[in-house]
């Protein structure tokens, strides 16, 4: 939950954002995919989004669930629908970057054997935040997130469900490596671990600062972090630091090769 302290400052109507994990409304295997996918906005699971939104006057950045496109019936998306106070579906993220792993004697997974690929970057703007859209596995590449740090992105949030083999590796490292890279806020926000799920999430829920400094984490247990977020610390950050300025861009650059809405 992330408010604002500019807006809180101004004594103007504080934002008030709630972020869901990853596959929050069905477990995370390519099994379970297709019998759990619903289309987007006329499903149930969007439907009890939009009446939480409305009734409680949040912005929801809901985590994801498999969505069945409306047109291809066949074809799922691993899906992050953002609500505002209104109730209204503002925009939704597909899943860029599809989990497709094989660590021998660790993990083995094929999401792709489930999910198409998403072809978009997701923005959206909530108050003082610029929040840019990636889910789990999208946090590993990082052109991604600097392409949102290009459009001027000052929040990245990544609904999320690590594995029990990458999570203690490297869970908290690329969340402070995308806020360092970036000098943005990031957050990760998992399911809670649950041994009885066939494939079971890794959990520490976590908000990093873009000193790249661990603000907030959970351990892995259900929970909830409850937090006020001061944007001022990002300028103070890119002013003081400013590399972006300060890029070779006559010796290398990052292209996007898509629209960017
Ligand atoms: N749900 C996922 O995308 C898992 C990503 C993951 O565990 C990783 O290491 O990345």
């Amino acid at each position: 939950m992330i408010r604002s302290a500019v807006a809180k400052e101004k004594k103007t109507t504080v934002p008030i954002l709630v972020v869901l994990p990853e596959c929050f409304n069905s477990p995370y295997g390519v099994k379970f995919f297709d019998k759990y996918a619903e289309t987007i906005p006329d499903g149930y699971t969007s439907k009890a989004l939009f009446g939480i939104a409305k009734e409680l006057g949040i912005y929801l950045v809901a985590g994801s669930f498999p969505e069945r496109d409306v047109q291809k019936p066949k074809t799922l998306y691993n899906t992050c629908t953002v609500w505002n106070p209104k109730g209204e579906l503002i925009t939704k993220h597909r899943k860029v970057h599809l989990f497709d792993v094989d660590i021998p004697n660790a993990i083995t997974f094929k999401e792709s054997d489930g999910f198409t690929p998403g072809n978009q970057f997701t923005i959206v703007d909530v108050g003082p935040a610029r929040i840019g859209i990636g889910i789990c596995y999208d946090i590993q590449f990082e052109e991604f997130a600097r392409i949102y740090r290009n459009e001027g992105c000052n929040l990245l949030i990544y609904p999320a469900s690590f594995s029990l083999t990458t999570g203690p590796l490297s869970w908290e490292l690329y969340q402070r490596s995308r806020a360092n890279d970036t000098q943005s806020f990031v957050t990760m926000v998992s399911n809670a671990r649950d041994y009885a799920n066939e494939y079971v999430a890794w959990g520490h829920t976590m908000l990093v600062n873009p000193w790249g400094q661990v603000v907030k984490s959970l351990k892995e247990d259900e929970g909830f972090i409850a937090t006020d977020v001061d944007f001022t610390i990002c300028d103070q950050v890119r002013e003081q630091i400013p590399v972006i300025h300060q890029r070779r861009t006559d010796l290398y650059d990052i292209v996007v090769k898509v629209p960017i809405k």
